[in-house]
């Protein structure tokens, strides 16, 4: 058997306990991580959802920017949703104009692309690695990825119809993709009781570990 994976939720801000519980229902260890000293011991790493500016402000207050950075060169496998999505974005529009990014992914994401806090939404998506029923995700003021480099493996899009029949204005809009060890989706699966998406993640790290 392979040793148990550790993998850490970056706390900062947001949904880090629950984070920590679908790593942990999928087998992982999963561990807060707020200091370089935690980073340097995990085998990956989530960035949840929140508020992307207000992150990437606390990444650079506790000095995990530069040292994240680094690690994901040096190929650290990450998955990033919603605000985390965009923290893995190379490029980003609709943002303030000198947000940075931690970057990784070659993608231009668009921040807010549904609209505001009242077009949250939840719906079920057929998922690409995640075999089986569709995956129940909720959409929170989510992003959506614009534009995807040729590395870039699209693993979900915005189906044409919602569960009702109705046409959707999103559909085909790209919201989960990989990039090697790099993992990004527009929405939170760890608020729907499916921890399938990070059974895909601990895949990807496992992956990379043999490689
Ligand atoms: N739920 C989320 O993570 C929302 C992301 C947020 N709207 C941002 O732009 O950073």
């Amino acid at each position: 058997m392979t040793r148990t994976l550790t993998v850490g939720v970056l706390a900062l801000q947001g949904d880090v306990r629950e984070h920590v519980a679908a790593l942990e229902a999928v087998g992982a260890r999963g561990i807060p991580v707020r200091r370089t000293t935690e980073l340097e011991t995990v085998d990956g790493l989530v960035l949840p959802g929140g508020e992307s500016t207000t992150i990437d402000k606390l990444l650079h207050v506790f000095g995990l920017a530069e040292p994240l950075r680094a690690r994901i060169k040096e190929g650290l496998p990450v998955y990033g949703s919603c605000a985390g999505m965009i923290l893995l974005a190379d490029r980003i529009t609709s943002g303030t104009a000198d947000q940075r990014t931690l970057g990784g992914m070659d993608v231009v994401v668009q921040r807010n692309a549904f609209g505001r806090q009242v077009d949250s939404f939840e719906t079920d998506l057929e998922m690409a690695g995640v075999p089986g029923e569709p995956v129940r995700t909720a959409f929170i003021r989510a992003p959506w990825i614009e534009e995807a480099g040729a590395e870039v493996e699209v693993l979900a899009r915005i189906p044409a119809t919602d569960t009702s029949g109705r046409a959707v204005a999103a559909a085909g809009k790209i919201v989960a993709a990989r990039q090697g060890p790099l993992l990004a989706t527009a929405f939170h699966p760890e608020i729907t009781g499916d921890a399938r998406v990070h059974g895909l993640f601990a895949r990807i790290i496992e992956d990379s570990r043999r490689s």
